[in-house]
């Protein structure tokens, strides 16, 4: 039996209290059987116009209690409704009866009748607003306590509702969780009209249209992932209030949405996590930018019958200024849009970040908190049944589009190459089917490739549309507790021991979430893994259990989407480097929306540089990534500056309370602050020699510093590499012979942060990896001997320093590693006697290419080595 099905008792119970006539409902069903959606088709279809029965939804309920507004609704809706029987329709002689009730004019069916109506009442669309407007919020309040069981509005959602109410496109900048999904949903519920939601991805839609359902409130979504038909041609016949479209299907509604603005009515526009409309911002999507299509086909000139443009509302939670400036520009948003900016500010949320190698051999250490706080530690799992993943294989296709394994191996990493350009990086995976597909750059291939790319279909379900339900008691609601903003508050929630909630664990490659959620439940964690290759019953599954409480962690990749709002998530970790802080902030703002505390941790490797993970980017759009890279490589990195002040001030915003006091920067302090005044010395002058080395050539260069001869043997002429100048550093100056260029990398950002250095390659690298001399490092040279240099070591700084071994990452292996022949002889060695023979083999093949793993960084440098050679 389908689960979804409902009983006729069921059913005749939710349309009574929906204000439906039970033997109406009861012939229906003869007919058509117990789906909600198809008994309200058939009622209005079967209703004579002298007798219909009212639909005491919110939608009529709302309406009824203003005469006006029903009747101009009606009018509007005259319009272009045919002859047959519609919902709007339906409407029309429900309003009208109601209307005769109240003696006002009514019109009927026929033509003329309906030319009196007119004469009567000229006015359409937005007087309906203009009816409300003395007292639009205490309705708006009235509705939010109805539906939701909030008490009141908050105050940004009070004004990005004034700007809709003005009839203006708005753009919402509000954190994750603070309740942006309101702004859209009120004008539906205050005006009877219908409100078009554009929403990336189908399980959030899904979420959404649940939530309403369940608020009394109709809804629905269209897209790919909607397997029901008839549910589209509904949505713009105005059978649901809400109705959520996916943007790739936006340009082919166009016309309907029209049809549906000039009947029934659309309220509003709503583009939801807008930040996908840049480039420069994070989970672009193309179809996004086409979504100036809205601006463009709903206006007044376009159509005739309405009496303002239709207002677009866009909300996200993580927008750059750049982000926010290309949104304004790419929708065409009118020049009059109102910007609603709230605090980015989370003041519940812990943020802290960790050092781990982020492997398997660091799971015992990085997880053993978690396991101990659900209970775990126990083999068995003692009384909890632990969530199997018996059908999922860590081999199967779990791991197969995103992979990064194989391209992250924490051997070498000093010559390491940024994973590079997505085209390689494709062929590098190895999976060369997939890399053509991947050039081909359908919607199709998107919704198979959701960890990369979020898309649409990343969640089929059953149904896409909700009828309404009767919305919970008051006492199953609560309202969200405001996070405590006062500094003594955030220190005392500080003592107090975190709530019981849910852990979400975000990794970067579908292979760790299905490994690391199978060692969490071998400690008797009920776990479970999320990512898009896994079968759409288990992610089904996976979803309803999360929600329900029953599992105690999700180990995810960015496929578990935006838009997931489950209160009493207590904690998210991200295991490994994101991709921005954009990313970061939005998945970290998971955590704690009950305004409890909460913890947000980075465990990523600080001794390497993160990498790229596999997609399609434009060269802009490869260039933007590895900054946006880098600054998330820079917040990691970070010792000294409060976590979430960082993060706010990415986001453009001027963070008023100094210190969050949670983060763990604030909480242990900075490290000492060092004098490297030598070093910076050191390392500017070092720098200052080669560029003057090269630029000697070209006599304009104005060499002011002395460099040694001896840097001719290194790379005379070459550009010099910061790994080049280390070892020019270690071979002139004893004292130096040990050190890492992990420390020196540190000491690099720190140069560069203060303007002395800046990148010589035109590529755009996540760390300065060609170093060169601006004028203001010159002038700190020439002026060094007078003055000292602190500055607070950064966290790859301070890893090296607290390892006692020399030269290179931590290993003996490492020992030596910047001498080639050394280097060459380790990688020799360091093959398998497989390997060994076959690469004698394939020596003796003269002029036959020896093939290296590219996908390894230890293979690539052996590539690069025997190019050298
Ligand atoms: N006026 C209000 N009073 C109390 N709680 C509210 C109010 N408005 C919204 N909320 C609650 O805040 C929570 C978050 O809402 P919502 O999902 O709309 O957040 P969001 O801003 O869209 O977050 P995200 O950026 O993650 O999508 C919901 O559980 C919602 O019920
Ligand atoms: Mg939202």
């Amino acid at each position: 039996m389908d689960p979804n099905s409902k009983s006729s008792e069921q059913v005749i119970s939710e349309m009574v209290e929906m204000g439906f006539e039970r033997f109406k409902i009861l012939e229906a069903i003869k007919v058509v059987g117990t789906s909600i959606p198809n008994v309200v088709e058939h009622i209005f279809n079967t209703s004579s116009c002298s007798n219909p029965e009212p639909p005491t939804t919110h939608i009529s309920k709302s309406c009824s209690s203003n005469g006006k507004i029903l009747k101009k609704r009606t009018l509007s809706s005259s319009v272009q409704v045919p002859k047959s029987r519609t919902i709007n329709h339906y409407f029309q002689s429900t309003d009208r009866a109601a209307e005769k009730k109240k003696n006002v004019v009514v019109v009927d069916d026929d033509d003329d009748e309906e030319e009196e109506y007119k004469k009567h009442l000229p006015q359409m669309e937005f007087d309906i607003d203009s009816d409300i407007t003395s007292d639009w919020e205490q309705r708006a309040s009235t509705l939010l306590q109805k539906h939701f069981g909030f008490s009141s509005l908050k105050s940004f959602q009070k004004e990005a509702l004034s700007a809709w109410f003005a009839h203006r496109d708005c753009l919402v900048l509000a954190a994750t969780g603070s309740g942006k999904s309101l702004c859209f949903q009120i004008p539906a519920l205050l005006t009877g009209k219908v409100v078009v939601v554009i929403s990336p991805l189908i399980s959030l839609m899904h979420d959404q249209c649940l939530k309403l359902t369940k608020h009394g409130i109709s809804a629905c979504f269209l897209g790919s992932g909607q397997p029901d038909n008839t549910v589209e041609n509904k949505a713009m016949r105005g059978m649901y209030s809400i109705v959520y479209v996916c943007p790739e299907t936006v340009q082919r509604l166009i016309q309907p949405l029209q049809k549906l603005a000039e009947s029934r009515g659309i309220a509003l526009f709503a583009i939801d996590e807008v930040h996908c409309v840049s480039k420069w911002g994070h989970d672009f999507r193309p179809a996004y930018r086409r979504l100036s299509a809205l601006r463009e086909n709903f206006t007044t000139s376009k159509l005739k019958s309405l009496k303002i443009d239709i207002p677009i509302m866009a909300l996200t939670a993580t927008a750059t200024k750049r982000v926010r400036e290309d949104i304004l520009k790419s929708l065409c948003l009118s020049k009059d849009t109102h910007v609603v900016l709230t605090s980015f500010f989370r003041p519940n949320l812990r943020f802290t970040v960790k050092h781990s190698r982020t492997s398997w051999a660091s799971y015992e250490t990085d997880f053993h908190e978690l396991i101990k706080e659900y209970g775990g530690n126990n083999k068995n799992g003692g009384n909890k049944k632990a969530f199997t993943l018996d059908d999922v294989s860590i081999n199967s296709d779990a791991g197969r589009m995103s992979d990064t394994d194989s391209v992250s191996s924490y051997d070498v990493d000093d010559n390491q190459d940024d994973y590079d350009d997505s085209d390689t990086n494709v062929k590098q995976s190895g999976n060369i089917d997939n890399h053509k597909k991947r050039k081909k750059l359908t919607i199709e291939f998107l919704e198979n490739d959701v960890d990369v790319f979020q898309s649409a279909d990343d969640l089929d379900v059953t149904c896409g549309e909700f009828c309404v339900q009767s919305p919970p008691k008051q006492c199953e609601l609560s309202d969200t507790i405001d996070p405590p903003t006062r500094p003594e508050k955030r220190l005392k929630m500080l003592k107090e021991p975190l709530d019981q909630g849910p852990t979400i664990i975000y990794v970067p490659t579908r292979k760790e979430t299905v490994r690391i959620a199978k060692y969490l439940c071998k400690f008797g964690v009920k776990a479970a893994a999320y990512n898009a290759g896994l079968p759409k019953l288990h992610l089904r599954k996976t979803h309803k259990e999360f929600h329900e409480n029953t599992l105690e962690v999700v180990v995810a990749t960015i496929a578990f989407g935006m838009g997931i709002d489950k209160s009493n998530v207590r904690k998210i970790i991200h295991y490994g480097w994101p991709q921005s802080l954009e990313a970061y902030y939005q998945e970290a703002g998971r955590a704690g929306r009950d305004g409890k505390l909460a913890d947000c941790i980075l465990y990523a490797n600080l001794a390497r540089k993160p990498s790229l993970l596999p997609s399609r980017r434009s060269e802009d759009m490869t260039k933007q990534a590895y900054i946006m890279l880098s600054d998330c490589f820079r917040y990691g990195m970070n010792t000294s500056c409060c976590r979430a002040k960082t993060l706010v001030e990415y986001f453009g915003e001027d963070f008023r309370h100094q210190k969050c006091l949670l983060c763990d920067v604030c909480v242990n302090g900075p490290p000492q602050r060092q004098n490297l005044k030598e070093e910076a010395c050191i390392l500017l002058q070092t720098i200052g020699a080669h560029n003057a080395c090269r630029y000697s050539m070209d006599s304009s260069y104005n060499d002011d510093i002395h460099f040694d001869s001896k840097d001719r043997r290194l790379g005379l002429g070459l550009r010099p590499s910061l790994m080049m100048l280390v070892r020019s550093i270690r071979e002139q100056f004893q004292k130096f012979l040990t050190t890492d260029i992990l420390w020196w990398r540190g000491l690099a950002r720190i140069l560069e942060a203060k303007g002395y250095i800046r990148e010589g390659d035109n590529k755009t690298n996540v760390q300065i990896k060609y170093p060169e001399l601006t004028e203001l490092g010159l002038e700190f040279v020439k002026s060094m001997s007078e003055q000292t240099f602190y500055v607070y070591p950064e966290a790859d700084m301070l890893l090296e320093t607290k390892t006692d071994k020399p030269f290179s990452s931590f290993s003996e292996w490492g020992k030596g590693w910047a001498d080639p022949e050394i280097r060459r002889q380790r990688l020799e060695s360091n093959r398998s006697p497989t390997m060994r023979r076959s690469t004698r083999k394939q020596r003796k093949s003269k002029g036959k290419k020896v093939k290296r793993d590219l996908r390894t960084s230890r293979g690539r440098l052996a590539a690069k080595l025997s190019k050298h050679k």
